[in-house]
């Protein structure tokens, strides 16, 4: 047959139902695709706010990463179309919604089901980074929890190809001033880093660097002025993972397909 040519959606391809939330750049609708009666949600965004924000090349290289992912748990963008005032992303419909609201509501997860979100989170990171991709952006609001309860990772939006310069400058990174030497540096480690921020939210249901004013945060971040409050009690085990992923070096932090051997994730995680 014809060669698969890409298919240009418009907004006539949907029924479009309930409003699911509202983000910063525009809502998230409930939608269903005609032909095929699949459901998706359908991410509306205003062409003069993304222009405002200068965050074009940024969904550009989002809808150019996710097209190339596919793990359970990474949300689908399944393709994007736009008209003259909007650009929509059909994406993956999470049946049970934001996991940040779920976290407010039971305040914090039992071990269980954190080893279980942390493990799954671990096995989509190792994908990604696998692929050269890095999400840098890993936490609660960007966390989407399916039909049977499994999380998904979305919002690709800073999101980054990394490549290694070492292969691409042909063979010498001598000439490279030091502050492209240092985002050379900014590599996959700081999905891990985050990932033990979240481990520790989950746990507590505050982030572990939380202060009221943001200098005290950035300045408990830099010391990794990590402490573990004695309520709600939380195993020695899980302190031991979260302690082995906020390691300011970043060399030094538990790699992914480490933490999925950790007795804290062996005990606690449900089979995936
Ligand atoms: O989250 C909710 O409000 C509710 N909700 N409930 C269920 C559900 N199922 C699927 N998706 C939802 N929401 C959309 C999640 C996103 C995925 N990918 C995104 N990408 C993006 O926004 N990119 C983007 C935007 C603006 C600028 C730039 Cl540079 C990039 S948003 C759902």
């Amino acid at each position: 047959g014809a060669a698969a040519e890409i298919k240009r959606w418009t907004l006539n391809d949907f029924d479009i139902g309930k409003p699911l939330g509202r983000g910063k750049f525009g809502h998230v609708y409930l939608a269903r695709e005609k032909r095929s009666t699949h459901i998706v949600a359908l991410k509306v965004l205003f062409k003069s706010q993304l222009k405002q924000s200068q965050v074009e090349h940024q969904l550009r290289r989002e809808v150019e990463i996710q097209s190339h992912l596919r793990h359970p748990n990474i949300l689908r963008l399944y393709g994007y179309f736009y008209d003259q005032k909007r650009v929509y992303l059909i994406l993956e419909y999470a049946a049970k919604g934001e996991l940040y609201k779920e976290l407010q509501k039971c305040k914090y997860f039992s071990e269980r089901r954190a080893a279980t979100y942390v493990a799954s989170l671990a096995r989509a990171l190792i994908y990604c980074h696998g692929k050269h991709v890095i999400h840098r952006d890993i936490k609660p609001e960007n966390l989407l929890v399916g039909a049977e309860g499994e999380l998904k990772i979305a919002d690709f939006g800073w999101s980054v190809h990394t490549f290694n310069r070492r292969r691409t400058m042909c063979g010498t990174l001598d000439y490279l001033p030091p502050e492209m030497v240092e985002s050379v540096e900014h590599d996959a480690s700081v999905d891990i880093w985050s990932l033990g921020v979240l481990c520790y939210e989950f746990l507590y249901g505050v982030p572990p660097f939380e202060a009221k004013e943001h200098s005290d945060t950035y300045k408990r971040i830099l010391q990794v002025n990590l402490k573990f409050p004695s309520k709600p009690v939380v195993s020695s085990s899980a302190k031991d993972l979260i302690s082995q992923m906020l390691v300011k070096e970043t060399s030094q932090r538990l790699p992914l397909h480490k933490l999925l051997e950790h007795p804290w994730i062996v005990q606690n995680a449900e089979p995936s």
